[in-house]
């Protein structure tokens, strides 16, 4: 068998996996091997924004997951995108800047996450980025990853603040800094016209060093131990088996879904689910694929009156015209994604946080290009995704075979909470205010969902369970908690508890849910796993 030797072996170039082969290759003494079971991302659609759309639309470079049917959401098998690719979601994500409230913060460290305080954090936020405003207290000047606003232009975006604020909303110049509450200009890890994922940012910046190595097309099936201390990571590549052994550490970055089954398959789990696929213990670890949460959203779509820069950009010439200043000079309508709103609103079952998220979108999702008189020209909508921040709802991933390369079984357990419920119920009122304020209302044509025959209560609940779908959020399926919390499978170092040399560092380490998108706080995790790692923490 081929076995090879470095110092750390890292599983997965996603968000954080890109992040850590960055920060421990600046110490020319390590040698880093990342394993990836996706290709490189030199897909042109993965590098333009408005590709976006095409890549999730047809599933490109992604693990193909669905759930189990989901009992509380109309027993649906929804679809999990999960990037499968360098850069991991990073690169087929939708490149939203959202660190999340610094309260979220504050509850993990009072619930036992040492060190993962908003004060803990701030600096890792601010070392990850370069932000367009430059440096402030919040924000970073001179970090690997480029964040700007959304630079889409549309009059419905101005009718959308004018009535969110008719509605008594206030407009926050920066969700990022002070304050998150209100509605904002929409933040976005895009980088001259492309794409800035963590290969972009992270990976590819690192690869001149010379002690990064990166091998493609590798799927990781275990981890190696000796008695409990892991020494390396079996992988497949081109149909072969090999051994990538670590002198340090193997640090696994497969994120929330194939982090902890990659544990289960090595035997750290809860004793019953692994002996059912006669996998022998070397951890019991009961909290290993538990405590899964993710954001549930409502859509509410509305037709639009005359056409926007969605429907006018589309027409198949002016596309062609639009791509090309695109592709050549990284301005233009594909540059950005077609929004560019988003708002952090309180229902009336709040507490101290905002529970409620509105992400507006500026055309029709799907919609597709069109040239008359061949094809034509689709109705123009606009929509608003409206999601519920902390939802209580816990799911779990759970072996369905000892087979390595088969997927696991997935359930979101979406709105099997009460409250989640209520919440998202609140939010879509709360939103429908918005949308009844003069300032938007020329802009309406009809309301589309919910449609006009949705008139009772019960119809309501039936569209929404039938129709909600998470915004691709899922975490803590490895969370990381106090020395005493039996639930945990990190403690607060990210160390895999009761095992040596091991550490898990993606967005299964949440000890619960924050309110926001989570790419920048994974990273954030990746940042100061780093000096974890260089004991500089
Ligand atoms: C469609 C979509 C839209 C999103 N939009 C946003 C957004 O706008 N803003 C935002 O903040 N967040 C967004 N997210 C979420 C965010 O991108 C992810 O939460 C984040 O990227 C997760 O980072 P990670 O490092 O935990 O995992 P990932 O980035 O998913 O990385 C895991 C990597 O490990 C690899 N891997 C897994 N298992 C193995 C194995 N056994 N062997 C080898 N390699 C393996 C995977 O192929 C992948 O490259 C979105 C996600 C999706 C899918």
């Amino acid at each position: 068998m081929v076995t090879s030797e470095f110092d750390y072996v890292i599983v997965g170039a996603g968000s954080a996996g890109c992040t850590l082969a960055n920060r421990l290759t600046e110490d020319a003494n390590n040698r880093v091997l990342v394993l990836e079971a996706g290709g490189w991302d030199n897909d042109f659609w993965l590098k333009l924004p408005l590709g976006w759309g095409k890549v999730y639309g047809e599933r490109r470079h992604d693990w193909h997951y669905d759930t189990e049917p989901e009992t509380h959401a109309g027993n649906r098998k929804m679809e999990v995108a999960r990037g499968k690719v360098i850069g991991g979601s990073s690169s087929t994500n939708a490149m939203a800047y959202v660190r999340g409230n610094r309260g979220d913060f504050d509850r993990w460290a009072d619930n036992g996450a040492r060190g993962w305080s908003y004060k803990d954090v701030l600096p890792y936020f601010k070392k990850q980025e370069s932000w367009e405003g430059g440096e402030t207290e919040y924000r970073g000047g001179s970090g690997p990853l480029t964040t700007r606003r959304s630079r889409y232009a549309d009059p419905l975006v101005d009718a959308y603040f004018e009535a969110a604020g008719q509605a008594g909303h206030p407009f926050n110049e920066d969700y990022n800094g002070a304050e998150q509450y209100g509605l904002a200009r929409m933040q976005a890890t895009i980088r001259n016209g492309r794409r800035c994922s963590t290969s972009v940012a992270y990976l590819r910046p690192a690869l001149p060093r010379g002690n990064l190595t990166v091998e493609v097309n590798a799927q990781s099936t275990r981890v190696v131990f000796e008695n409990n201390r892991a020494v390396g990571v079996e992988y497949r590549q081109n149909g072969e088996t090999k051994i990538a052994r670590a002198a340090k550490e193997v640090l696994l970055c497969g994120g929330t879904i194939n982090s902890p089954q990659l544990l289960m398959l090595s035997g750290i789990g809860a004793p019953e689910e692994l002996a059912a696929f006669n996998i022998p213990v070397t951890v019991a670890l009961p909290g290993v694929g538990k405590n899964m949460q993710d954001h549930v959203a409502a859509l509410v779509i509305y037709g639009r009156n005359g056409g926007g820069p969605v429907q006018k950009n589309l027409r198949l010439d002016r596309l062609a015209w639009q791509l090309a200043q695109g592709a050549l000079f990284g301005t233009g309508f594909t540059t950005d994604l077609p929004g560019g709103i988003i708002g952090f609103l309180k229902t009336q079952y709040a507490n101290a946080l905002p529970d409620a998220q509105l992400l507006f979108i500026a055309g029709p999702l799907g919609a597709a290009p069109y040239l008359p008189p061949f094809k034509a020209a689709f109705e123009d909508t606009f929509a608003t995704r409206i999601v519920v921040l902390r939802p209580d709802s816990r799911g779990t991933i759970s072996l369905a075979s000892a087979d390595p390369l088969a997927h696991p079984h997935i359930r979101h357990n979406l709105l099997s909470a009460g409250n989640d419920w209520n919440v998202l119920k609140a939010a879509v009122a709360l939103f429908g205010d918005v949308a009844n304020q003069p300032a938007l209302k020329p802009f309406i044509s009809r309301q589309i969902a919910p449609g006009a025959n949705i008139k009772t209560d019960e119809q309501f609940e039936t569209f929404i369970r039938n129709t909600v779908v998470t915004t691709h959020h899922p975490c803590g399926t490895c969370k990381m908690g106090a020395d005493d919390d039996e639930t945990a499978v990190v403690d607060s170092n990210l160390r895999v508890r009761g095992a040596e040399n091991l550490r898990v560092v993606d967005a299964s380490v949440f000890p619960d849910i924050i309110g926001a998108n989570i790419n920048a706080a994974t990273i954030m995790i990746a940042e100061r796993a780093a000096d974890l790692i260089r004991g500089q923490a």
